[in-house]
């Protein structure tokens, strides 16, 4: 049976108390956490930098699940894990050396993802599967937190799951944008093994432990097969 991880992503937090939300998501049973790295170029926004993957270090130690939607990604890898990340995310649209930036990111130690936007077709992944730890599938175009789920993106985890399976190592399979309830069982049936989920967990009126325990109930509700 799959394992699957639910990683909050601190874009819909409240920052003014960033310990006490990422505490909260921790005792509710959070897998991982997901930091959303924008530079203003590559998406239209901005958010964190290495300061706070090296604030979240000091309080918690959930595996940190870095996204870079930033450009030329190559430049910030070192500082990244100098700062505590665990998995380093690079864009395929943002890496015309995406070997050797996968290369570095293994060579510093860690594990190494690579993202694909929702019109960047699976096929780019084929020279480059054998080579990375991590495949997110963007179900949202990225730069914002809270945006409606692409729901043609399903079918897409669907494909990526089986070029997955037909190689002979853990690829963890994950998806990003729009994931809450209503649609995480869905996914963990067509083979997504991590779910990043923002909007649903950090802006649930009744608060983030409880939306991340109902979350939770819908991986568990999901019919995963046995094999692989
Ligand atoms: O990468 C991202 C946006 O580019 C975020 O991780 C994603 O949007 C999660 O937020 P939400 O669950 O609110 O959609
Ligand atoms: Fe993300």
């Amino acid at each position: 049976m799959r394992e699957v991880k639910i990683a909050p992503s601190i874009l819909s937090a409240d920052l003014r108390c960033l310990a006490r939300e990422v505490e909260a998501v921790a005792r509710a049973g959070a897998d991982w956490i997901h930091v959303d790295v924008m530079d203003g170029h590559f998406v239209p926004n901005l958010t964190f930098g290495m300061p706070i993957v090296a604030a979240l270090r000091r309080i918690t130690s959930l595996p940190l699940d870095v996204h870079l939607m930033i450009e030329a990604p190559e430049r910030y890898l070192e500082a990244f894990a100098r700062a505590g990340a665990d998995r380093l995310i690079v864009h395929v649209e943002a890496c015309p050396h995406l070997h050797r930036v996968i290369q570095g990111i293994r060579g510093l130690g860690l594990r190494a993802g690579v993202a694909l936007n929702p019109a960047t077709p699976l096929s780019v992944l084929e020279e480059i599967l054998p080579d990375v730890d991590q495949v997110l599938i963007m179900t949202v175009n990225p730069g914002f937190g809270g945006q409606a789920f692409i729901e043609r993106m399903r079918e897409k985890v669907r494909r990526a799951r089986r070029m997955i399976d037909a190689l002979d190592r853990p690829i963890e399979l994950e998806v990003d944008g729009g994931v809450g309830p209503e649609n995480a069982s869905d996914l963990v049936e067509a083979g997504a093994t991590v779910l990043v989920a923002g909007a649903s967990i950090f802006e649930a009126p009744d608060g983030a432990e409880a939306a991340l325990r109902r979350l939770r109930q819908a991986v568990e509700n999901a019919r995963i097969p046995r094999f692989p």
